[in-house]
């Protein structure tokens, strides 16, 4: 058996002002400081990082609509679509390293920009879809959903630095995988939508295998469009992942998080993955932020080919004496 050749573009989003707690801009050099580059060359995959997007610092920024920080939030997303666009145009599979979950906003519209229509599998304990007007924290990292589908334009008011961005994510075209702590509005609105969702609930019952293979039938069952897998760390159980900013207890474990990885990596069409909301002022010990970081870089991994049976060189062959 072969490995697939991954060609692989890294991009770094420092960014945190989606979310008030500082500490998550570390999270793309604490990545990369983990080994993810050397460790993606070790398992036959092509890296070229093209750093971290240099994020334009901006004067007064006062809550608009309640939204808080939007014009660094609004132009940090937008130097991003461009850098996202850019390592798509070059023919990698993007990986965007975060940074809150807000920089999910110019990483899936810089990602359509080149691919067009997308299927996005949202793996979080949050749904992440909370309009300006819903949204009971004014963080933006808890609406980038809103923002990117067509469905709800008519609900997002004028919001400063975001007037480049135009929706281009279709309800039906979006899969949630761990939910557990989603508010009333973001509930109206999964439903109201019809959103394909694998609540923890899901998890239990179906199991992890079942959830993949509905997620795949789901989204593919009105043809193939390439994937953009936002994986928030979050996700993952507090005991596996527990250096994030809003960390629930329930999550998934660390096995059925790679098991998502290596799924969506044998669809062949993961086109392009955010690593989002590793932030390790959050951890309470060197022990609890190297486990986030391990597990940020094994999902990683796992999105591009790394198999927990082992795999082989093609040409491998058993030394004689
Ligand atoms: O909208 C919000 O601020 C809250 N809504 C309920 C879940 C917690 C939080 C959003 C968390 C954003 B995330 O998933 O990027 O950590
Ligand atoms: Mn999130
Ligand atoms: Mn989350
Ligand atoms: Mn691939």
């Amino acid at each position: 058996f072969t490995r697939g050749h991954h060609s692989v573009g890294i991009v770094g989003a420092p960014s945190w002002k989606g979310q008030p707690r500082a500490g998550v801009e570390e999270g793309p050099d604490l990545i990369r400081g983990a080994g993810l580059v050397e460790k993606l060359k070790g398992q036959g995959c092509t890296v070229k990082d093209y750093g971290n997007v240099p994020f334009d610092e901006v004067a007064s920024d006062e809550p608009v609509h309640g939204v808080k920080r939007p014009r660094a939030v609004g132009r940090a997303n937008e130097q991003l679509s461009n850098a996202v666009a850019r390592v798509k145009r070059d023919g990698h599979t993007s990986v965007m390293l975060g940074g809150d979950h807000s920089l999910a906003i110019g990483s899936i519209h810089g990602h359509a920009s080149c691919r067009g229509e997308l299927s996005v599998v949202w793996v979080d304990a949050h749904a992440d879809i909370n309009t300006p007007l819903t949204s009971p924290t004014g963080n933006i990292h808890g609406q980038p959903m809103s923002y990117l589908i067509h469905e709800l334009h008519s609900k997002i008011p004028t919001i400063p630095n975001f007037s480049w961005l135009t929706p281009c994510v279709r309800a039906k075209d979006l899969v949630y995988i761990g939910l557990r702590d989603v508010d009333p509005g973001e509930h109206f609105i999964l439903k109201n939508l019809n959103i394909k969702m694998f609540s923890m609930t899901e998890v239990d019952r179906l199991g992890i295998a079942k959830v993949m293979e509905q997620t795949c039938d789901h989204l593919f069952s009105r043809g193939k469009k390439p994937i953009h897998l936002s994986y928030d760390i979050d996700a993952l159980d507090p005991s596996i992942a527990p250096a994030t900013g809003t960390p629930v207890t329930g999550g998934l474990t660390y096995r059925e998080g790679i098991y998502i990885t290596e799924l969506i990596c044998q669809t062949g069409l993961l086109s392009a993955v955010d690593m989002v909301e590793v932030n390790p002022k959050r951890g309470g010990s060197d022990a609890e932020i190297s486990s986030t970081v391990t597990t940020a870089v094994d999902l990683l991994l796992g999105c591009f080919g790394r198999v927990r049976e082992g795999s082989h060189p093609p040409d491998y062959h058993v030394p004689k004496p």
